[in-house]
């Protein structure tokens, strides 16, 4: 079937009707395009299609980098060149708010870095065959491990880190035993590449994770810390149910610097993953913000927190997994309080405190309609909402319009690139 792509849709793939008026998606495509497509069985309530051939392509296809594409499921935009990806992801951002009927909505900024090379955190699964162990990740739109030879979204050290862990795991027969009962590993680094954590995802509780450190920083002398955690799968998805941390081996985290700020993150704490737009986001976020008080929700551990004590004479960053925050974000000025966002918010309202600025940062998730009302107690003149879900993000945004607010200034933040995902910063204020 020949179908003309229509635009791009969140998600990866583009649209395009049949002519009975059926909407289709179909993966790497690009809006303009002319394909021959077949049709998948019907999965939800919309047709998917898979992409035979394309019979007219757009100027802004490009050979894709990575020799995976198209049966990993980590990257959707690789045939697209980037300047077209920004803009897919803008028109994605326009049509997520208007649906969710925002109707004034400010002209969306775009920033972008370099979009190769930009992860500062890579998870891989581990499998072996053949009595090899090989690193991969999951085939597209399946839990089908795919073997990987290259990531090049990914900094490069890390790698190099899982060639040399191949390596290690080939040359020592107990390395390899013990890596047999891993299911995954994660290397976090930090921007200029000359640290690094460990993960180790394991199934057993079994000592091994000192040697395999050991060997490994022969190859890799930037390893400062790893820890094994016991993974625990349930169900048909490969779920990780409360890891439990298990053996620990040099450092428990790693300083992260961003504009002269360090930060410290412990293994598995969140850290934003786009090592060249970091600052671009705390830019974005506090720089020219002043007041008596500002608080910043869903705060990890204190990117934007720091940077808004420059402007405040008080800072509040609240957090629900508060051990690095509570631990760091200390002195005058400054209160830590591990806490969820709503229950900070039904304590907030009843003693009246009245921040100039709120700073918040939800999980893809969003915050929700209960956060909603309670900051439309609170009345705050501005709100920053970072988001990396444009359709929580604009469900939330209609409630706070409702209640008040218009959408001032509208960011895209190409976080992640040659990937259907995006950060958006949305100004807001009453
Ligand atoms: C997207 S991250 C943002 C972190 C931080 N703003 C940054 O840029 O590094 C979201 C954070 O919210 C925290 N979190 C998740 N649910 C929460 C909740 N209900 N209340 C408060 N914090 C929560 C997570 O632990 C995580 O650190």
């Amino acid at each position: 079937m020949k179908l003309q792509i229509e635009k791009a849709i969140y998600g990866g793939a583009g649209l395009a009707h049949q002519a009975d008026g059926e909407s289709i998606f179909v993966p790497f495509v690009l809006p303009g395009e002319l394909v021959e497509v077949e049709i998948r069985p019907q999965k939800k309530n919309f047709e998917e299609a898979s992409l035979l051939r394309v019979l007219k392509d757009s100027e802004n296809r490009v050979q894709p980098t990575c020799i995976h594409f198209g049966e990993c499921g980590g990257c959707h935009y690789q045939h697209a060149q980037y300047p077209a990806q920004v803009e897919m992801k803008v028109s994605i951002l326009q049509e997520a708010m208007e649906r969710a009927g925002l109707k004034t909505l400010p002209e969306i900024q775009s920033h972008a870095a370099p979009p190769w090379a930009y992860r500062n955190r890579m998870r891989l699964r581990l499998e072996e065959a053949d009595s090899a162990l090989r690193v991969g990740y999951n085939r597209r739109g399946t839990n089908e491990f795919l073997a990987i030879q290259e990531c090049p979204i990914t900094a490069p050290l890390l790698w190099r880190t899982a060639q040399n862990l191949l390596r290690v795991a080939a040359e020592n027969s107990a390395v390899r035993r013990w890596l047999s009962n891993a299911a995954e590993v994660e290397f976090f680094t930090t921007a200029d590449e000359t640290k690094m954590q460990m993960t180790v995802l394991v199934r057993k509780d079994q000592p091994g994770l000192s040697s395999l450190c050991e060997s490994m920083r022969q190859f890799v002398p930037e390893l400062v810390g790893a820890g094994s955690v016991l993974l625990k799968l349930s169900g048909p998805q490969r779920q990780i149910q409360k890891p439990r941390p298990l053996e620990s081996w040099g450092t428990k985290g790693l300083s992260y610097q961003v504009e002269n700020e360090d930060y410290w993150v412990s293994r598995g704490s969140f850290f934003q993953i786009n090592r060249f737009l970091i600052d671009e986001l705390i830019r974005i976020v506090a720089t020219n913000r002043q007041g008596l008080l500002a608080w910043d929700l869903y705060a990890g551990v204190g990117l934007f927190s720091r940077a808004l004590t420059k402007g405040f004479h008080q800072v509040v960053a609240v957090e629900a997994a508060g051990t690095d925050l509570i631990n760091s974000f200390k002195g005058a000025g400054r209160r830590a309080v591990e806490s969820t966002t709503v229950e900070f918010l039904r304590k907030a309202v009843v003693q009246r405190e009245r921040p100039q600025l709120i700073v918040m940062d939800p999980p893809r998730a969003g915050v929700g309609a209960e956060v909603c009302s309670l900051l439309a107690r609170v009345l705050s003149p501005e709100i920053v909402y970072v988001s990396c879900d444009p359709m929580t993000l604009a469900r939330d945004l209609k409630m706070l319009v409702d209640a008040g607010y218009t959408l001032e200034e509208l960011h895209l933040v190409d976080l992640f690139p040659q990937t259907f995902h995006l950060e958006t910063i949305v100004v807001l204020r009453r």
